[in-house]
């Protein structure tokens, strides 16, 4: 599976016991449903080493193991369905806060100076997918980064994912919008209790 030109690449075992096997190039997306409950972001959160898994997980031809924990979770970003906002200020959470691309997904300027806890849900969803692409990963695990967002929203998001992409970031997409996946995935995968399989 670990061929030359996979960037990552993961045979692990399921939730269920069965064996959950996927490989990505540099540049493309791979998105998988999958009923709610049927182990979408456990997966994500394996794949990112948040939790513990059996088997093995390749980025750039190396085991997972063979990294720093701190390097892998550089290079191999998840951004949850719901994530942690700890910080005083959105612009707190960000080394330097990318207004750019802020403005450009429909974000207000004044969002950088409040609480996470004063932006809308979409807000922060997007906020996070900014977070999460500042740290420059290789590979992006992205969960459900649209839910809450509305399609113009949604386009936005997905101009600048497609442009990741165009730059080599490789993308993980879990999504309950089929016809998302279908526009942004290069392969499609659905998980059920059968395993990962193609959609
Ligand atoms: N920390 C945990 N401890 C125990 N069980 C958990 C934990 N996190 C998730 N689960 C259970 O594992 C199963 C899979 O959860 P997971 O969140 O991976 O599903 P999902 O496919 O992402 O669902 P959804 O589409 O609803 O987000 C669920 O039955 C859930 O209740």
């Amino acid at each position: 599976m670990v061929g030359q030109d996979v960037l990552f690449a993961a045979q692990i075992v399921d939730r269920h016991g069965g064996q959950a096997s996927l490989a990505l190039r540099s540049g493309s997306c791979l998105a998988i449903t999958g009923a709610s409950g049927s182990g979408k972001s456990t997966l994500l959160r394996r794949l990112a080493d948040l939790d513990p898994y059996e088997g093995q997980i390749h980025l750039a031809g190396r085991e997972a193991r063979t990294y720093a924990p701190c390097k892998w979770r550089s290079s191999v970003v998840y951004c949850p369905a719901e994530p942690a906002w700890w910080a005083e200020t959105v612009a707190a959470h960000f080394v330097e806060y990318p207004g750019d691309l802020a403005d450009r997904l429909g974000l207000s300027p004044d969002l950088a100076g409040r609480t996470a806890e004063r932006c809308s849900t979409g807000e922060r969803q997007r906020l996070a997918l900014l977070r999460a692409l500042s740290r420059k990963p290789a590979v992006l695990l992205l969960d459900e980064p649209t839910a809450a967002l509305d399609p113009e929203s949604t386009a936005k998001v997905e101009g600048l994912l497609r442009d990741n992409l165009t730059a080599g970031l490789g993308i993980i997409l879990v999504t309950h919008d089929s016809a998302l996946a279908d526009r942004l995935g290069d392969c499609r995968l659905v998980l059920t209790a059968a395993g990962l399989q193609p959609a």
